[in-house]
């Protein structure tokens, strides 16, 4: 195992315009069309929020107006007071007052609607994203799926997700941003035309100069997504291996290639905080110069007073949202690569997508194979098989490790689609909806058992119709596990470890035997699955399950010679050729 760095955050390649860009629109594309009507609502609420924002901004002129000349100047709104019978200035202000209040009440409670709308969009925009995740491996084919690194996928469900919801909240926010920036813009525009044209012209070349770094952001960014990657994968390969390492004392190179894959993890990170950090001293820099300026040349320009100082409030409002779109930019494209992640991956399935149209179950009758074939690239697999296996038989397949029996039992069970030659059941030769339907009645009994961690009683329930507790206590006793589970602390509701951990292999191999038996399956397959039960009981629960009645036909792989006594016909696989 490599101790060095296993990442490395150099490999990503830089990105040219388009391909930042184009992974932008993307995401923005998925994003509005996830969220329809919500995201209309959304963004009313948004625009809502501005344009109060602007008109309380407004009214502080004459505001301002009627504290400063104590006379209530002679603007349109201290006229239109005046014809409605506020003839004072106390009056003008306490009425002005009163509105400002109620508009501050009115914005308190439009942007309070306005962030729930935002955090549930977000919320429900990271939910959809994970379903497409789980849909995408659900609706691929096997033999796509085998080949997938788990630790990739639960990177991706967990991290990236997270990362993609952080973009989701990012262009959420700068469009927000954006709008207040709009509304306070045109205030400023319609206050003091060349003075805001002139400061609106500095915020485009400033926020041009932004956009245009954003290209080595998003590669700051790949760079995360990789070594997340990797870090999943290093946490999952410690702990699958965890007991090994601790048996030979070899822990510690896993934690040296942890802590590697960490380290470079955290400077990436760091570099993308110092970019932020130094667009921020940038921007602070710039918005002092910009205030100083609005004051001289308001001041020169002889502005009046009251416009002046609304003015700065304006532009000192406006470095609010402006630095916020600047931040949410260099957010939303550090995190870019974690939607690009999530696309490609869906993709990459999509085009190997299985097709599952309506399940159609095949009649009762023989499993007739002809001429099947099923390759991997790399040579392995079976060729021309050709046999037949009555409904209800008991059949053997030996060979030797590497021979190709498991490749020859997931054609067989509809699991993997032949690449040439033909299955049929009961007559019915097997397209996809067929091997979906054949599926339906397969229970398959893999050598790991395959529990989770959950109780005796999930475990037994998973697959199955909601079997009863009677009929759970009968497939325990059928497997001799019956003793076994009364004994745990709980019972059936006794929790058994991560993947049966608290268990032992046999015991395992047990539970797992009750589940397929409690489906009452059409066809069993046990893929060595009593290869940790000793002989003596082995041969018993072969003898059970050879007098179940109805008797379900049952595919057995096992090395065990005397486990083939049981079988009525065994199928012998050596170099991918099967004898039937
Ligand atoms: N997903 C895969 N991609 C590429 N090659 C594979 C894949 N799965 C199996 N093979 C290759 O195909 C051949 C047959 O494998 P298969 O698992 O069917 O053998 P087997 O007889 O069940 O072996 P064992 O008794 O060791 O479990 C082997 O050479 C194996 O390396």
């Amino acid at each position: 195992m490599a101790t060095a760095t296993r990442f490395d955050m150099d490999k990503t390649t830089p990105a040219g315009l388009g391909s930042v860009w184009q992974p932008a629109a993307a995401f923005v594309r998925v994003f509005v069309g996830f969220a329809g009507r919500q995201g209309w609502i959304a963004t009313g609420l948004v625009a809502a929020g501005a344009v109060l924002d602007g008109v309380g901004l407004l009214l502080l002129i004459p505001i301002l107006d009627s504290v400063v000349t104590r006379a209530g100047g002679a603007s349109r709104i201290s006229t239109t007071l005046d014809a409605i019978g506020l003839h004072t200035a106390f009056s003008r202000l306490i009425a002005l007052l009163g509105a400002f209040v109620l508009l501050a009440v009115v914005r308190a409670l439009v942007q309070f609607a306005r962030d729930i709308a935002l955090a549930k969009l977000q919320s429900t925009f990271v939910e959809y994203q994970r379903n497409q995740v789980m849909r995408a491996v659900a609706a691929a084919s096997w033999s796509r799926i085998v080949g997938l690194r788990h630790a990739r996928i639960t990177n991706l469900l967990t991290t990236e997700v997270s990362r993609v919801a952080g973009s989701a909240q990012f262009l959420i926010q700068a469009s927000v941003a954006a709008a207040m920036l709009v509304v306070q813009a045109a205030l400023a525009l319609t206050l003091a035309p060349v003075l805001a044209l002139a400061t609106t012209a500095l915020v485009l070349i400033g926020g041009g100069a932004v956009f245009l770094a954003q290209g080595k952001i998003r590669d700051i960014g790949a760079g995360m997504v990789h070594g997340n990657a990797a870090l999943m994968g290093s946490a999952n390969g410690f702990l699958s291996g965890l007991k090994a390492a601790a048996a030979q004392n070899t822990q510690n190179e896993f934690i040296a290639e942890f802590e590697s894959i960490q380290a470079s993890l955290r400077e990436t990170g760091l570099s993308f905080q110092r970019r932020q950090a130094n667009s921020r001293r940038v921007f602070a820099i710039g918005s002092g110069f910009a205030a100083a300026s609005v004051v001289l040349i308001g001041f020169a320009t002889n502005v009046p007073p009251a416009v002046l100082i609304t003015l700065v409030l304006v532009f000192a409002r406006m470095s609010g949202p402006a630095i916020l779109i600047q931040q949410a930019a260099q957010n939303f494209f550090f995190a870019l690569p974690s939607f690009e992640a999530l696309q490609a991956f869906q993709s990459e399935l999509a085009a190997e997508r299985a097709t599952t149209p309506a399940p159609v179950l095949p009649p009762p009758g023989a499993i007739a194979a002809r001429d099947l074939v099923y390759r991997y690239a790399t040579g392995g697999g079976i060729g021309d098989a050709s046999l037949t296996i009555e409904s209800g038989s008991f059949v053997g397949i030996v060979g030797p490790s590497g021979a190709g029996k498991t490749t020859l039992i997931d054609v067989l069970i509809g699991l993997t689609e032949p690449q040439s030659g033909t299955l049929s059941v009961g007559g019915m030769v097997l397209d996809a909806a067929g091997r979906a339907g054949w599926r339906e009645g397969v229970a398959y009994v893999p050598q790991e058992g395959f529990l989770f961690h959950d109780t005796v009683r999930r475990n037994l329930a998973w697959g199955n119709r909601a079997p009863d507790e009677a009929a759970m206590w009968d497939a325990l006793e059928f497997v001799g596990a019956d003793a076994l589970v009364r004994r745990m602390p709980d019972g059936i509701d006794t929790i058994v470890g991560e993947r049966g951990a608290l268990l032992s292999g046999g015991e395992r191999q047990r539970l797992a035997l009750a589940r397929a038996i409690l489906r009452r399956p059409r066809l069993l397959v046990l893929d060595e699955a009593m290869n940790a039960i000793d002989a003596g009981s082995e041969t018993l629960l072969l003898g059970r399950i050879a007098a179940l009645e109805p008797r379900p036909t049952i595919l057995m792989i096992s090395h065990r010679a005397e486990s083939m006594a049981t079988c009525d016909q065994v199928i012998r696989v050596e170099g991918g050729v099967v004898a039937g």
